[in-house]
């Protein structure tokens, strides 16, 4: 029997899995992460830790692992998207990377807007110009640490860096490539009109190839690191939603995932690059070669149930923080969250806007503030559902992955808002799965991913909407979409006393 590896860089953690020839996950690890906050907006994190913290988790999977570590015979990523690293000429790392879930950068989008102008940045890069993308990250740097930017020679996705890590050899895939704004999407280059209009050196641009493309081997160093035979073939790997995708069979048209991790992402599969959104949803390129996505995002979906975890409930897991939830009626009686606690992407692209409990009351449990929160992640994600039936798609079936999707009521929940058929697979880990099918397919175990997808993925629960609770959220959700209109103003003039 031979195995490959999907290692998936989480914001939370990053996690590793083993997966036979089967789809059968036989080995799993996970190593947790810190976040660093130092003001509000602020999100970084420090590559040296992604890379130490995977080398000890493939050291523990291959320690654990009963077979023979010579039948492992591929790796691939799944990263956390739009995250900046910068090298040095000798390559090592400037600075700790900026997050996706980063805001600091609003007078960078604006500056992006007038240089490039909107409709020419929407032609080349199917998507507006938003805090958490990589061109405005790239500017920030230049602006105000302008003799470090001085001393950058190529910039990485998170991923990437891991990739380099491990080989030695730099690149960066179309998927990832998509959401830093410097992509040409359907050209599916670099744009030089991009860089040249915004100040940016093509030669920080890493080289581009396709996500199932072979890398070259690991390292004498790195084998010897972490017990991998030196011959394990390294492929490209994706951006962890284009992975998401792949590991839930998110492949041909009409199929649509919910991804509830740290962020949460409502994405739906596109044959073409040409499709218009007018810049509503995002639109990247998938890890399937000339395949596309289209996604909403919520900021802090699992981030902002983690949140109010560490706040009320520090010392619990998330099981017993949950285990009440069933007792509550939708609506949490009478109690609406909005989960931007760290801002807003779809549909509101808001970095100013913070999150809310409307309507608490003497006698709210603590249960009832949980089940709040899970509505509130949960109707956010609906808003971007909304606008893809808006646009013409159905969306009567949705696969649900991530850590959201291991509560059994959390999934009830999003079939009675969603008003569509919640399916849940086998493993929630998506983007693990994802990235382990990268090296399955790059090692020529199948024809096509899709084939991948048939033979690795299986369904284990279908939940089916409850037609009164339909009703209930329906209108629950409409006054749910009054909130961010009514505390937008109140929020602007908080933001002075923010960190
Ligand atoms: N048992 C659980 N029930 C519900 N939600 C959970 C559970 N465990 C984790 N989560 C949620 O999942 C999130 C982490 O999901 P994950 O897919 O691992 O994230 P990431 O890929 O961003 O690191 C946490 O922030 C938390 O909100
Ligand atoms: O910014 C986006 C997508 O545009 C996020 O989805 C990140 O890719 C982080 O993902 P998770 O850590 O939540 O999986």
């Amino acid at each position: 029997m031979k195995y490959v590896i999907g290692i998936d860089l989480g914001t939370s953690a990053v996690k590793v899995l083993l997966v036979n020839q089967q789809g059968e996950v036989c080995g799993e690890v996970a190593k947790e992460y810190p976040l660093i906050q130092e003001k509000s907006g602020y999100s970084e994190q420090d590559p040296h830790l992604w890379a130490e913290k995977t080398a000890e988790a493939l050291a523990e999977l291959v320690q654990s692992f009963n077979g023979d570590a010579e039948d492992i015979e591929g790796i691939s990523f799944s990263g956390q998207m739009h995250g900046l690293v910068l090298l040095d000429e000798d390559h090592h790392i400037l600075r700790n990377a900026i997050l996706w879930n980063d805001t600091r950068t609003t007078a960078e989008c604006g500056e992006i807007y007038d240089a490039v102008g909107k409709d020419r940045l929407l032609q080349i890069t199917k998507n507006p110009a938003l805090e958490g993308f990589t061109l405005p990250k790239l500017l920030w740097v230049k602006k105000h640490e302008a003799a470090l930017f001085e001393r950058a020679s190529v910039f990485m996705l998170p991923k990437d860096y891991l990739r380099y890590a491990m080989t030695g050899n730099i690149h960066t895939e179309f998927s990832d490539a998509a959401g830093t704004l410097l992509l040409d999407v359907s050209k599916k280059e670099w744009s030089n009109e991009i860089c040249e209009l915004t100040g940016i050196n093509p030669d920080l641009c890493p080289p581009l190839v396709e996500s199932s493309a072979f890398i070259g081997t690991i390292t004498p160093e790195y084998a010897l690191r972490t017990g991998l035979p030196q011959s394990v073939k390294v492929f490209a790997g994706g951006a962890d939603n284009a992975c998401g995708a792949i590991g839930s069979g998110i492949l041909a048209d009409g199929r649509t995932l919910c991804s509830i991790g740290t962020s949460g992402v409502v994405l739906s599969y596109e044959e073409n690059g040409d499709k218009d959104f007018d810049g509503k949803v995002h639109y990247f390129n998938h890890g399937e070669e000339d395949a596309y996505y289209t996604m909403g995002v919520t900021l802090a979906a699992g981030y902002s149930l983690s949140w109010f975890k560490n706040i009320f409930a520090e010392n619990e897991n998330f099981e017993s923080l949950l285990a009440g939830i069933a007792e509550v009626p939708p609506g949490s009686n009478g109690l609406l969250f909005t989960p931007y606690v760290a801002g807003e992407r779809t549909p509101y692209a808001d970095a100013v806007i913070r999150g809310s409990f409307i309507g608490m009351d003497a006698s709210h449990q603590r249960r009832d503030f949980v089940r709040a929160v899970l509505e509130g992640i949960t109707f956010s994600l609906h808003e971007s559902i909304e606008i893809f039936r808006e646009n013409g798609k159905t969306i009567d079936s949705i696969v649900s992955i991530g850590g959201g999707a291991k509560n059994e009521e959390w999934l009830q929940m999003q079939a009675d808002i969603f008003n569509a058929d919640i399916i849940k697979l086998s493993s929630e880990q998506g983007p693990g799965m994802g990235a382990a099918m990268l090296a399955a397919y790059g090692s020529g175990w199948f024809t096509t991913l899709l084939q991948c997808a048939d033979a690795f993925t299986s369904t284990v629960k279908t939940y089916k909407p409850n037609s009164e609770n339909t009703v209930k959220y329906q209108e629950l959700f409409s006054i749910y979409k009054q909130v961010y209109a009514q505390t937008k103003s109140l929020n602007s003039e908080l933001q002075r006393f923010r960190k």
